[in-house]
């Protein structure tokens, strides 16, 4: 390992970077107790500046999400300087380098993706909170090609819940609705559901289904919802990015629609429905992991048990998150 941070000293083992974005740094770690790998994001109070409210309120949103496609976020450490964010590991790197070594994807490999896209979707909904920067720049591949959402830096959790509506213009152009770039006041939802449409024809085509240099232009053929369809692209396909990229909102599809449309829910047995619930049962804990904790930490079942259910994100939170996530894969629930 190379230099650690000393806050890190003997709970992490810290490895080279392994990307950066914007304000942010990202290097691949080791959860000493159980070996497993993860990604920490570290973060420098100074230069976040008045960044630093979106990164308290990404802390907060992934706190609350447990999804087997969002990005689970263990643990939180603050110094005076930094902020560590100590994340998911995803070995396979960025959905968006995915589509470009293939140029696209077959309409097949498209489902199962984008499958995934609308159970993470599905579910942050669920929890009252719109992503707003959909986008495969952030749809990290696990290395059993499951999705992991990131970076909810521009989340939002609208006060009145999710019929309320939003103002701020946010997230990429190229993603973004047309009543959001038209400075209207939006819906969370109904803006992510647009940018799953431009996700999907991205994941088809390989290329954006609106796109210029001059952002003008850009706006103009957003507004205009007209986008050029490929001879390659099925009639189901079509069909299913018309439904997506509705120019008005209240004619596009809803995420409840989108779980159980014949084109997401194809191939799959009748009773199959988007695996949208979430894995994890956070309110009850595991007691096979609890027990092994308690042994090696030394502290009574009972006294483990108190601990862990505060949730409170320290490196308890962290070592019983990993072991859980060793028990679904059916490896040993044994720590160091
Ligand atoms: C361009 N983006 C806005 C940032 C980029 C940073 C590196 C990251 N990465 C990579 O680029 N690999 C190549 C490896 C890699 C492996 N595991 C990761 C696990 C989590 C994250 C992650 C990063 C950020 Cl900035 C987050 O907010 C969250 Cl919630 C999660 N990034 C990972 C990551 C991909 C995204």
């Amino acid at each position: 390992p190379i230099k650690s941070y000393c806050a890190l000293d003997g709970f992490y083992e810290m490895y080279d970077t392994i990307g950066s974005g914007g304000f942010a740094k990202v290097k691949l770690g080791v959860h000493c107790l159980t070996g497993e790998k993860v990604a920490i994001k570290i973060m420098d109070k100074k230069q976040l500046g008045d960044d630093l409210p979106r990164i308290r309120l990404e802390i907060e949103a992934m706190k609350s999400l447990s999804h087997q496609n969002v990005c689970k976020l263990f643990q939180v450490i603050e110094t005076d300087a930094k902020i560590f964010m100590i994340l998911e590991y995803c070995p396979d790197g960025e959905l968006f380098d995915y589509i470009v070594e293939r140029d696209r994807l077959t309409e097949d490999e498209a489902r199962h993706f984008f499958r995934q896209i609308v159970a993470a979707v599905a579910y942050i909904h669920h929890k009252g909170f719109a992503h707003r920067d959909l986008k495969p720049e952030n749809l990290l591949l696990d290395d059993d090609q499951q999705l992991k959402l990131i970076d909810f830096g521009l989340c939002a959790k609208p006060k009145g819940g999710m019929n309320s509506h939003l103002e701020t213009c946010c997230g990429s152009p190229a993603y973004a609705a047309p009543e959001l770039i038209s400075g209207k006041c939006y819906l969370g939802s109904e803006a992510d559901i647009w940018s799953m449409g431009v996700l999907l024809y991205a994941l088809l085509c390989g290329y954006l289904p609106f796109d210029d240099d001059n952002i003008a232009v850009l706006y103009r053929k957003i507004q205009s919802g007209m986008y050029e369809k490929p001879e390659w692209l099925s009639e189901s396909s079509m069909e299913m990015l018309d439904q997506l990229l509705q120019v008005d909102p209240k004619r596009r599809i809803t995420v409840a629609q989108l779980l159980h449309h014949p084109w997401v829910t194809k191939d799959c047995n009748p009773s199959y429905n988007v695996q949208w619930e979430s894995i994890y049962q956070t309110k009850e804990l595991d007691d096979e992991c609890v027990t092994e904790m308690a042994v090696s930490i030394g502290k009574s079942r009972k006294a483990m048990h108190a601990i862990l259910s505060d949730w409170s994100y320290d490196y308890n939170t962290a070592t019983y998150l990993l072991l859980w996530k060793r028990k679904q894969l059916s490896k040993s629930v044994r720590l160091m």
